[in-house]
């Protein structure tokens, strides 16, 4: 590890340790404790199935729109449905369970409620949220943090510098963006000079606890390496002299205040640069009983003094003489000697490194036989301490960063767009600090104070999304050849013309009981005069507020987040007619009579177009409906719920959707047909109906909408379950 830019002349002798900040933060809580507090002066694919039939204007040939003829989707080359192909691919390949960087949401939840809106993690394993470590007795804070939250998914949706829901590095491209303080601090982590210096071990491998499956099980801590991909993008950023954010959470021991006292989840404490990287050795409770653990010295590198530690003197704090700096924040601080030579060399593997540990200089390049090593023998020692040239502040010698950790405001709407993921990003309140996610669809607002940010954007029409259209075939889905469970003679896809309307039987499982069919009747430009004006309505009465879309906390978070403090369901959504529970709790939902008229309109054309085709009335009682802006999903889940009727339909509106079915994990004897087991593409003014309860206790679902897209789903709820 080619190391150390920088470093003071170390042949000098060395001076005793001064006290470090823990040292001093252990005198002063004492004080705090009595609250004698005095006043200082010091300032311290699978096989593709697809028909065609006439009407959606887009369509390439007349070849491919002759009625209930089976086409090949191998058709097109162009593009946009190449990219829609590959997206379909990517997210098979997603809903399958590999990986999404920063997913907060388990895929295995049973029930809606549980993976109602996320996506995949990247195993099956669920690390534990950090252990709570006792409470040393810190004061409260006296200024607001400039940027804080109370959930990762606030965090997360609204930093661009760190978006990671699992671990406590954020980083793209090989390079650290974002760096999370929490529990597990290990041997010789300090906040040093205020917090201008903060030393961290990074990277993981520590001993853990880890879930698969419901069981917890230790996972033993192991060698970090260079190669792993936190270390490496930290070594990387300390190379390159990036600055990084560093946050902090209420359970990091180590700041000197309490975060939790002041409902301050997680704090973005500013910018740093990585001056120092090394690997130490650290005893473990392995065979070895040592593993490798790399470490990093963080230096804050804003132009403005922590937001800690500004002063902040209250006429009634100077009047009662309580010292506003009771840990002795603004102390001078000491710079280390810039008359530096240059650090001693290994003489085996020829790097450099400066002396870290007041006991004595080691290599630390852990490829090298002589790593950790004085007189050649090991130091795996508890007690090592940092030597005090090390920890002083390295010179400014470099241009101190200009840019913030702040994130930028809402954006303005582009040719009214607004369902763009830039929208959906959280909002940074510029009263109060918070962040939070953007949970209500007619403007940004934030949780704390209630400040709103607006948003102006026009309503969208269906001919906006008719390119993604371009060269795919007016029906398709798509039967995995190795799921396994289905066998594709037995799934067949009948094509079945219906009065004036038609029908795609796609699914006929042999193993259930009937009915147990999935249908779609197809929209067209000719019939889609009624979708077109709902669609609209819709747009319209959200953005008044009269439709309330919503992003409501999942009721089973616990269970599959990892992060901290409330978790919103990934899409909007609202509940008209009876009770639906697994959707913010059952409270939310307006009569359907009173309730919005884009609703009604929904819920009486899916029943007209099931009369027309499938010639019953299906006497559905509530009605769901979802807006999806982009990127945004409904990740599997069943509509399994007690009470729920056979039959669900829904009604899509704007941007294409591929739906993806696979079985419940329960059912699946062999290995891999857990994959999906059928896909379908849904179209603006397409009605899809989920025949039978045998769907629903077999098979559960995803959506991944394709950009901004609404959806009505209808179901049939009986009274019993209004109680639940
Ligand atoms: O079509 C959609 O967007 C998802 C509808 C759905 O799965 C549901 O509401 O349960």
């Amino acid at each position: 590890m080619g190391l150390l830019p920088s470093f003071s002349d170390i042949s000098k002798p060395l001076p005793p340790s001064p006290a470090t900040d823990q040292q001093r933060y252990a005198e002063n809580e004492k004080k705090l404790k009595g609250l004698h507090f005095k006043k200082r002066n010091s300032r311290e694919p699978p096989e593709v199935v697809s028909s065609s039939i006439p009407g959606q204007a887009p369509v390439r040939s007349t070849k491919d729109i002759s009625i209930g003829r089976l086409v090949s989707s191998n058709v097109d080359l162009r593009p946009v449905s190449q990219k829609i192909l590959d997206v379909w691919d990517d997210w098979t390949c997603k809903a399958s369970g590999e990986v999404d960087e920063d997913a907060p949401f388990a895929a295995d939840g049973e029930s809606k409620g549980e993976a109602f809106n996320g996506l995949c993690l990247a195993s099956e394993d669920i690390v534990h949220d950090t252990p709570a470590v006792p409470k040393p007795c810190r004061p409260r804070l006296q200024n607001k943090p400039v940027i804080w939250a109370k959930s990762r998914q606030e965090v997360c949706e609204t930093l661009e510098c760190f978006r990671s829901y699992q671990g406590g590095v954020y980083h793209i491209h090989d390079l650290a963006k974002g760096y999370l303080l929490s529990a597990f601090s290990s041997n010789r982590d300090v906040f040093e000079h205020n917090g201008k210096l903060i030393i961290s071990h990074g990277g993981g491998k520590a001993e853990a606890l880890h879930s698969t499956k419901g069981r917890s099980e230790t996972h033993a801590a192991a060698d970090q390496l260079e190669g792993d991909q936190s270390v490496r993008a930290l070594l990387n950023t300390f190379k390159a002299n990036r600055p990084l954010v560093l946050l902090a959470d209420d359970k990091y021991a180590l700041f000197p205040f309490d975060l939790a006292a002041g409902e301050y989840t997680y704090v973005v404490l500013g910018l740093y640069r990585i001056t120092h990287a090394w690997a130490e050795l650290q005893p473990a409770q392995t065979n070895i009983g040592r593993v490798v653990r790399y470490k990093f010295a963080f230096q804050w590198c804003e132009e403005e003094d922590p937001w800690w530690f500004r002063e902040k003197e209250t006429p009634a704090a100077l009047a009662s003489g309580i010292d506003n700096n009771p840990l002795g924040m603004n102390a001078p601080i000491e710079l280390s000697d810039t008359s530096s030579s240059y650090p001693p060399e290994c003489g085996r593997c020829q790097q450099a490194f400066p002396q870290v540990y007041q006991d004595a200089w080691m290599c630390l390049n852990p490829k090298c036989a002589e790593f950790f090593k004085v007189n050649g023998e090991e130091r795996v020692l508890d007690n090592l301490t940092y030597a005090s040239e090390f920890l002083a502040l390295q010179p400014r010698n470099i241009p101190e960063v200009r840019q913030s950790a702040r994130p930028p405001p809402p954006p303005q709407s582009n040719h009214g767009i607004v369902t763009t993921k830039r929208f959906s990003r959280g909002l940074h309140c510029q009263e109060c600090g918070r962040l939070s996610s953007r949970y209500k669809w007619e403007h940004w607002e934030c949780k704390s104070c209630g400040e709103i940010y607006e948003v102006n954007g026009q309503v969208r029409s269906a001919k906006d999304f008719w390119y993604q259209l371009e060269g795919i075939p007016y029906l398709q889905s798509r039967i995995d050849p190795r799921s396994g469970n289905i066998p594709l003679n037995k799934a067949a896809l009948l094509f079945q013309p219906h009065g004036r309307s038609s029908s795609l039987t796609i699914c006929e499982q042999p193993l259930l009981v009937s009915p147990r069919s999935v249908h779609i009747i197809p929209g067209g430009a000719l019939i889609n005069r009624e979708a077109d004006a709902i669609f609209r309505k819709y747009q319209e009465q959200a953005s008044a507020g009269e439709i309330q879309f919503r992003r409501w906390p999942l009721r089973n978070s616990n269970r599959i987040h990892i992060g901290r403090g409330e978790l919103l369901t990934n899409y909007f959504s609202q509940n008209t007619g009876a009770p639906y529970q697994y959707v913010g709790g059952a409270d939310q939902t307006v009569p359907l009579e009173t309730g919005p008229s884009a609703v009604r309109d929904a819920l009486a054309l899916i029943q007209k177009r099931i009369e027309m085709t499938l010639h019953r009335h299906e006497p559905f009682n509530e009605v769901l409906s979802a807006a999806y802006m982009e990127k945004q999903r409904m990740a599997f889940h069943s509509d399994s719920e007690k009470g729920l009727g056979p039959v669900v339909a829904s009604l899509s509106l704007g941007s294409i959707a591929y739906m993806h079915f696979r079985l419940h994990s329960q059912y699946c004897r062999e290995e891999g047909s857990r994959k999906v087991a059928l896909s379908l593409l849904l179209r603006h003014g397409d009605i899809l109906v989920m025949d039978g309860a045998g769907i629903q206790k077999f098979y559960e679902h995803t959506v991944v909408p394709m950009n901004f897209r609404i959806v009505a789903t209808a179901r049939n709820i009986s009274p019993e379950n209004h109680m639940a």
